[in-house]
């Protein structure tokens, strides 16, 4: 990971010695987990992500300041922890102050806005570069404004002149150092110290994403925002059966009946596919398998169906929070011809499980059982979603 590499010219200054009184967890925000991983480290991501090396330091309260270094190191993330101060802005200062000397353009961001996306780093370094002064992230304000005094209104104000600030704020090192060496007032963002510094400042486009966790209910986006953009983890299966020719049976494959055909052997209709395609997909899900799950001991299973195997397994599944993604599935036999009704058990299996079934069949060439007549063979392969 390019973090910290040799001479970097980027600087970006996290600021996370914020002691969240509005999140009233009792504890600083940017330490509190979400899913399992605190806000700072969650708002690193973006950092991490960046082509370009660059320095990153850290500011957390000084409490802190150990325990976040353990954690960095653990991350396998290079960055100087430096303990906070009593305001955002006196946080930004320390911060600045352990910049390497090759840093040319700084930005400086809100632990508490966790999931802004990389783009947003890139699209306000380009800018600072581009122009030569500072950048910063806005979005539209979309509510109607108003100014309000004890409860009563006032007038509206024209939101097209407003924009919503996040971070990053980006600025060539020098401007961003002459603003905070002059500050003379406790401003809330680095752009209005930077400007009362005589120094222009344009935008970029900001991101939804990067909210500012702030109240409880920010927590609850933050965990709506995690859930939309779970990655289900994709397992497979494998499941293989066989049965042999009863002249006397009707034949069932693929869950269609086969009038006269001769019939597979076995406790239930010998439908060697369907039962190959339940074993690869409680296969996939470790969730055992056909013998153990839908024995000879069950009297309802007695000439069976394709039908019964495939909506128990479905829903065994499915109770255990597997999404099936889909099934292809090969049958290997002389008989019965199967081509001409591909379409039909595709579409019959396919509905049965709620997820694409693709059956197709094959000789042996004469070779082995299926080759000699004796009986028929199906090999499955399943694709099934954890839930992440
Ligand atoms: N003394 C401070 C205050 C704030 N921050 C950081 O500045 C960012 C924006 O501040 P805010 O969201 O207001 O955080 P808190 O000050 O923690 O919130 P609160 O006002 O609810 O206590 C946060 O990442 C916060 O950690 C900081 O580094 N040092
Ligand atoms: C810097 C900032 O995130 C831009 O919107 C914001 O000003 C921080 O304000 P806070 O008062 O520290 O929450």
């Amino acid at each position: 990971m390019p973090v910290n590499e040799a001479a970097p010219r980027v600087g970006v200054v996290v600021v996370a010695a914020g002691s969240g009184t509005r999140l009233g967890l009792g504890v600083p925000k940017a330490f509190v987990e979400i899913a399992g991983r605190s806000i700072l480290d969650r708002s690193l991501d973006a950092v991490r992500g960046l082509g370009e090396p660059v320095a990153l330091v850290i500011v957390v309260p000084s409490e802190a300041v150990a325990p976040t270094t353990e954690m960095l190191v653990a991350a396998g993330t290079r960055a100087e922890v430096v303990a906070g101060g009593t305001t955002r802005q006196r946080s930004v200062a320390l911060g600045l102050a352990v910049l390497p000397d090759t840093v040319e353009t700084v930005l400086v961001h809100d632990a508490a806005r966790a999931f802004t996306p990389t783009a947003v780093f890139e699209r306000v370094v380009a800018e600072v570069r581009a122009s030569g002064h500072g950048a910063i992230p806005v979005l539209p304000v979309t509510d109607t404004v108003r100014r309000v005094s004890e409860r009563m209104c006032g007038e509206t104000v024209d939101r097209s002149t407003l924009a919503a600030v996040q971070t990053p704020q980006g600025f060539p090192r020098a401007q961003l150092q002459q603003a905070y060496d002059e500050a003379a007032d406790d401003l809330t963002d680095d752009a209005a110290l930077v400007m009362a510094a005589g120094h222009p400042v344009s935008t970029v486009d900001g991101d939804a994403s990067s909210f500012k966790i702030t109240a409880p209910d920010d927590l609850r986006r933050a965990d709506d925002l995690l859930r939309r953009n779970a990655v289900p983890v994709p397992r497979t299966g494998v499941g293989i059966d066989a049965h042999s020719f009863d002249p006397e049976a009707p034949l069932w494959v693929a869950g269609l009946h086969w009038p006269g055909e001769p019939g597979l052997a076995g406790h239930s209709d010998g439908d060697v596919v369907a039962h190959a395609i339940c074993d690869a997909l409680l296969g996939a899900a470790g969730l055992g398998d056909l013998g153990s799950l839908f024995g000879t001991a069950d009297p309802a299973l007695e000439g069976a169906h394709a039908e019964v195997f495939l909506v128990r397994t479905r829903a065994v599944l499915e109770a255990a929070g597997f999404r099936i993604g889909n099934v292809s599935v090969q049958l290997v036999a002389n008989r019965p011809r199967f081509s001409a009704r591909k379409a039909e058990a595709d579409a019959l299996l396919g509905g049965l499980l709620g997820a694409p079934v693709s059956v197709t069949a094959t000789t042996t060439d004469g070779l082995g059982f299926p080759g000699r007549g004796d009986g028929a063979t199906a090999i499955a392969t399943a694709l099934v979603f954890a839930a992440a």
